[in-house]
C-alpha cells in the first residue's frame, strides 16, 4: 500500500500512469476486448488475444438455510444461455472459509484436482467440501468453458474476510476479479438472527435505548456481517411471511445496508440474473445511482450496523492528499483524525464519489481496511456535492463528518 505520497502525487493504491480499471466483461463489449482506463487517457479498447480478460466472480453468502443452494441449483438447471461455473459447498457450516484458503490434502502441498461436471444448460459445476483458493485455481485451468464464477460460502462465513482475496490479490487477481457479494436472507428467520445480537431477554426497543446510552451497543451477528457487506440482498422464502412481515424485513435490511440492491424471491427464483446475481460491477464504477438509497437518509431500526452518508463540498486538488489521509486513518488505524480518538467504530464497506475542482472525480471503494481510490474524467458541475458512504458499527456519528472537514 502506498503511504508515502508527495504533494503532486495522486493518492491511489494504483500508481499514476498504470491502468487503473479493467472491465473484462462489459456486456456490450466485443469478446476479446477489454476497456482500459489510464488516469490521463480517455478509455480505450485494446486487443487481448494473448492476455484473455479476467473472469468475474460473485460470492454467494447467506445464513444457514437461507436458500443459497436452492439459488445455485436454479441457475444450474434453468435455460439462461450463460456459461457459469458454480462451486457448491457440500458440507458447509462447521468450517470457516478462512481456514480453507490454502486448502490441500494435509500430507501434500498440491491441491487435489476437483472434477467439474458439464451440465445440459451450459454451466459447469463442482461440489467441494472446502471452498477456497485451491478450488478456484483448479477451475481456472478449464478457462474458456465458462465466463462467470459463482462461489457459495458456508452459512457462517464472514464475506468481509473473503472479498479482498479476489479483489486485490496479486495471484488470483490476475485471472479473476470480484464482481460482487450476494447475500441470501431467510425472510422468516432473519429478524430472529439479527436480534440475537440484542440478547435473548431484551426486546429490540430496550436494546436500542441501551445502544444510545452505552459505548458498545448490541453484539454483531453473522447475519449483520453478511448483510452489511452485500451488494445485493435477496430476501427469500417470501411464501412464509405476510406482506407486513416482509416490509419489516426489507426495512431492517435497508437500515443496515443503505447501498445494497434488494430483491424478494420464493425458492430463490430471481427474475433475472443480470444485475442481481451476475454483472453486479460492485467494485468498479461508483455512480450516483449506486449511492441513491444511502442518500435517502435511513431509519435507525438496527443500531448494531448502520449506513451513513457524509456529504461535503467539492474538494480542491490540494485537498486530495488530505482526503486520502482521512481514509488511511479511519481504515488502517481505526481512528478519526483530530481530537476524536475515543470513538469506537468498525467499517465494513465504503463507497465514495468525490468531485475535484479540476473537473476530475475520485471514486473510492473499500471493504474492511482495504480500499482503492481511482480518478475518472467524469464530468460534474460546480454545484455537485462529494459523497462518502460508510457502512459499519458506530459510523453514524457526527464526528465522522467533523473529522473529515477538519482533515481536509
Ligand atoms: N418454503 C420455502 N422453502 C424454501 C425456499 N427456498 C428454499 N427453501 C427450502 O429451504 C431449505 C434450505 O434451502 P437451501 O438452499 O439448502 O439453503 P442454504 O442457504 O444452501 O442452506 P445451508 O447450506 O444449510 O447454509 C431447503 O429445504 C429448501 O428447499 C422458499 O422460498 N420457501
Amino acid at each position: 500500500m502506498d503511504t508515502d505520497l508527495s504533494d503532486d502525487e495522486i493518492p491511489s493504491l494504483v500508481q499514476p500512469g498504470t491502468n487503473v480499471k479493467v472491465a473484462a466483461t462489459e456486456p456490450d463489449q466485443a469478446p476479446g476486448l477489454v476497456a482500459t482506463t489510464d488516469q490521463d487517457e480517455v478509455p480505450d479498447l485494446v486487443e487481448t488475444e494473448e492476455t484473455p480478460g479476467k473472469v468475474p466472480i460473485s460470492i454467494v453468502t447467506g445464513y444457514l438455510g437461507a436458500g443459497k443452494t436452492t439459488l445455485l441449483n436454479y441457475i444450474l438447471t434453468e435455460q439462461h444461455g450463460k456459461k457459469i461455473a458454480v462451486i457448491l459447498n457440500e458440507f458447509g457450516d462447521s468450517i470457516d472459509i478462512e481456514k480453507q484458503l490454502t486448502v490441500s490434502d494435509e500430507n501434500t502441498t498440491e491441491a487435489k484436482p476437483i472434477p467439474f461436471v458439464p451440465l445440459a444448460n451450459g454451466c459447469i459445476c463442482c461440489s467441494v467440501k472446502d471452498v477456497g483458493i485451491a478450488a478456484i485455481e483448479n477451475l481456472m485451468e478449464q478457462r474458456g468453458k465458462f465466463d462467470y464464477i459463482l462461489l457459495e460460502t458456508t452459512g457462517l462465513a464472514d464475506p468481509g474476510n473473503i472479498a479482498p482475496l479476489f479483489w486485490l490479490d496479486d495471484g488470483l487477481g490476475s485471472t479473476i476479479f470480484l464482481d460482487g457479494i450476494l447475500t441470501l436472507v431467510d425472510a422468516k428467520n432473519i429478524l430472529k438472527s439479527l436480534n440475537e445480537g440484542y440478547g435473548d431477554e431484551k426486546c429490540i426497543e430496550e436494546a436500542q435505548h441501551d445502544a444510545n446510552h452505552s459505548e458498545h451497543g448490541p453484539l454483531l451477528t453473522t447475519a449483520h456481517l453478511q448483510i452489511s457487506h452485500a451488494d445485493v440482498v435477496i430476501i427469500n422464502k417470501t411464501d412464509l411471511v405476510s406482506k407486513e412481515e416482509l416490509d419489516t424485513v426489507i426495512e431492517r435490511v435497508r437500515s443496515i445496508n443503505g447501498l445494497t440492491r434488494i430483491q424478494t424471491t420464493t425458492k430463490s427464483k430471481v427474475p433475472q440474473l443480470e444485475g442481481l446475481v451476475l454483472d453486479l460491477h460492485a467494485y468498479d464504477e461508483v455512480t450516483d445511482a449506486d449511492l441513491k438509497f444511502a442518500n435517502k437518509g435511513h431509519s435507525h431500526i438496527d443500531t448494531t450496523i448502520t449506513t451513513t452518508t457524509i456529504t461535503f463540498p467539492t474538494i480542491s486538488r490540494a485537498q486530495v492528499d488530505n482526503f486520502d489521509k482521512y481514509l488511511r486513518t479511519i481504515l488502517w488505524e481505526d481512528q478519526l483524525p483530530g481530537d476524536f480518538d475515543h470513538l469506537e467504530f468498525e467499517i465494513h464497506r465504503l463507497k465514495g464519489r468525490i468531485p475535484v475542482h479540476d473537473g476530475k472525480t475520485l471514486l473510492v471503494q473499500g471493504v474492511r481496511n482495504i480500499y482503492d481510490m481511482n480518478e475518472t474524467q467524469a464530468s460534474h458541475s460546480s454545484s455537485d456535492e462529494a459523497k462518502l458512504v460508510l457502512i459499519g458499527k458506530g459510523v453514524d456519528q457526527p464526528a465522522f463528518r467533523e473529522s473529515l472537514l477538519h482533515t481536509l
